[in-house]
C-alpha cells in the first residue's frame, strides 16, 4: 500500500487547480444508465472512486470512451447486466447509486447490499422505503438487494426521516422515468444534488426544486443523450484552504466555486484568513498569522459539512485556544483523533464532541487512518509537524483526491508518495 511522507513546517504559497466533485461525479456517471443515447461528462476527476463506477457501468454493458481533459463518454444503450457485484459496492459505497437507475430504466436491479464502513453504519433504508413506495418489490437475498419492478416505477410523495444525499439523488434519478409526480420532502439541499438534477434536466427530465428540501419530479417517458460538466469539488477545495491556512501560507484555488463554501469559509475568517472570492477562483491569506480555534457542529448542507471536519480539527490542533467540534451526521468519525493525540496534539472525544487546546507545535510519526478525509487530515498535521509523518493506508485518500502530492507540492509542500 501507498504511503506518503511529509515534511512539516513549509508555509504553502501559490496556486491549485480544483478538480471536479467527487460526490457529484458518482451520482452522474451512474445516471447515464437512464439516458437513451450517449452522454459526454467532462471535468471528471481522476480518483479511485471514478475508476470503480466505471468498472461497475463497464460491467453492465455500458460502452465508455476517454477524451482529453477528463471527459468521458458512455453510450448505455447496449447495457445487458443489471448486477452490481459485491467486490465493487464493498470497495465504494456510493455503488448503491446504480440501484434507482437500473431499476428505472430496466425494471430491474441486483446491487449487493453496501456494510457499514469506518465512520458508522450507514444504512440504506430510506433508499429501499423510498422505491418501494414507488411500486417496487425489494428484496434482500444472500447479500444483495434485489429490486424488481412491472413496467415504470410510480410518483409518490416521498417524506425522509432523515436528510440523505445519495438517498436524495437515487430516488431522484429513479423518479425521472417514474409515471407520474414524485416530490421528495426533507430533501439533501446539497450542491451535488443540485448538479445531479442540471445533468438530467439537460436530457429531458422535468425536476424542479433541486438545492431546496422539496424536490418535484414530473416523470417523463424517455431521456436522450447529452453533455454535463461536473461542478466543482467543494471538500477538495476546503482542504487546500485549510493546508494554506494551518501553515500560515497563501494560496488560490482556481476553478472553483466559492458560493458553494460558505460555512467553510465563515469559520476560516474566524480563525484569521483573509478570503477573496471572485465567480471561479478563492484566495486565502494566511501568511505570518497563527490560526485561532473555531467551534462549530457539523449538519446538512448549507450548515458546515461532515467532510470538512477532520480537516478543521487538524487546523484546531496548531490553533491559538480552544475548539470544541461536533459531529451531528455520523457515529463515528473522529477515527483521526487518536492519531493526532500520537502527534502531540492536546485533544480528547466526548461523545460526539471534540474538544482541543492548540499547541505550538506538533511533531511528526507514522500516521494512518481508515477513512479518507480522516487521512486528509493528518497530511495537514504532518505539514506542520516537526520532522518527517509517514501517512499509511492512503488508498482513502486516493478515493477523493486527485495527485493530492502533486498539487501539494506545487505550492511548497515537501511531500512524497512512496509506492508499495
Ligand atoms: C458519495 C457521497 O455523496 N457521499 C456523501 C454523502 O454520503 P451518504 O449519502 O452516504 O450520506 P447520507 O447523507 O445518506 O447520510 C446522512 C445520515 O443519514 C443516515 N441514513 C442515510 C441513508 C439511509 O437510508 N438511512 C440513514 O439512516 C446515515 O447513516 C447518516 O447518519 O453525504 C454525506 C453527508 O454529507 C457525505 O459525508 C458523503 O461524502
Ligand atoms: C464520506 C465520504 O465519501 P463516501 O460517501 O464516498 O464514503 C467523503 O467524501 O468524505
Amino acid at each position: 500500500m501507498d504511503k506518503l511522507m511529509i515534511t512539516g513546517g513549509s508555509p504553502l504559497e501559490g496556486e491549485v487547480r480544483i478538480s471536479g466533485a467527487k460526490n457529484a461525479a458518482l451520482p452522474i456517471l451512474m445516471s447515464t444508465v437512464l439516458a437513451d443515447g450517449p452522454m459526454l461528462i467532462s471535468n471528471v476527476p481522476h480518483l479511485h472512486d471514478v475508476t470503480t463506477t466505471l468498472e461497475l457501468l463497464g460491467r453492465l454493458g455500458a460502452e465508455m470512451t476517454l477524451h482529453e481533459g477528463m471527459a468521458v463518454e458512455i453510450d448505455p444503450t447496449k447495457m445487458d447486466s443489471f448486477v452490481a457485484p459485491y467486490e465493487l459496492v464493498k470497495t465504494m459505497r456510493a455503488s448503491i447509486l446504480i440501484l434507482g437507475p437500473l431499476l428505472a430504466k430496466h425494471g430491474r436491479a441486483d446491487v449487493s447490499l453496501p456494510g457499514g464502513c469506518a465512520i458508522g453504519s450507514r444504512p440504506v433504508d430510506l433508499h429501499l422505503n423510498g422505491l418501494t413506495a414507488m411500486g417496487a418489490d425489494i428484496k434482500l437475498e444472500n447479500g444483495y438487494i434485489k429490486a424488481r419492478v412491472d413496467g415504470r416505477l410510480k410518483g409518490a410523495r416521498l417524506v425522509m426521516n432523515e436528510v440523505t444525499v445519495t438517498g436524495t439523488e437515487n430516488l431522484m434519478m429513479a423518479a425521472v422515468l417514474a409515471e407520474g409526480t414524485t416530490t421528495i420532502e426533507n430533501a439533501a439541499r446539497e450542491p451535488e444534488v443540485v448538479d445531479l438534477a442540471i445533468c438530467l434536466n439537460g436530457i429531458g427530465a422535468k425536476i424542479s426544486g433541486a438545492g431546496t428540501d422539496t424536490i418535484t419530479i414530473e416523470g417523463v417517458e424517455r431521456l436522450t443523450g447529452g453533455e454535463h460538466r461536473i461542478c466543482p469539488d467543494r471538500i477538495e477545495t476546503g482542504t487546500y484552504l485549510v493546508a494554506a491556512a494551518i501553515t500560515g501560507g497563501k494560496i488560490k484555488c482556481t476553478h472553483a466555486d466559492p458560493s458553494l463554501l460558505d460555512a467553510v469559509v465563515v469559520k476560516l475568517e474566524e480563525c484569521g484568513a483573509d478570503i477573496d472570492c471572485g465567480k471561479d477562483y478563492i484566495t486565502l491569506d494566511m501568511k505570518g498569522k497563527r490560526p485561532k480555534a473555531v467551534s462549530f457542529k457539523t449538519a446538512p448542507y448549507p450548515a458546515f459539512p461532515t467532510d470538512m471536519q477532520a480537516q478543521f480539527t487538524a487546523l484546531n490542533l496548531v490553533a491559538e485556544g480552544a475548539g470544541m467540534i461536533t459531529e451531528t451526521i455520523f457515529e463515528n468519525r473522529f477515527m483521526h483523533v487518536q492519531e493526532m493525540q500520537r502527534m502531540g496534539g492536546n485533544i480528547r472525544v466526548e461523545g460526539n464532541t471534540a474538544f482541543s487546546q492548540g499547541v505550538e507545535s506538533l511533531t511528526a510519526a507514522p500516521v494512518m487512518a481508515t477513512d479518507l478525509r480522516a487521512s486528509a487530515s493528518l497530511v495537514l498535521a504532518g505539514l506542520v509537524a516537526k520532522g518527517t509523518t509517514i501517512v499509511d493506508r492512503i488508498y482513502h485518500i486516493d478515493r477523493g483526491y486527485e495527485r493530492i502530492e502533486e498539487k501539494l507540492s506545487q505550492i511548497g509542500a515537501k511531500i512524497k508518495r512512496l509506492p508499495d
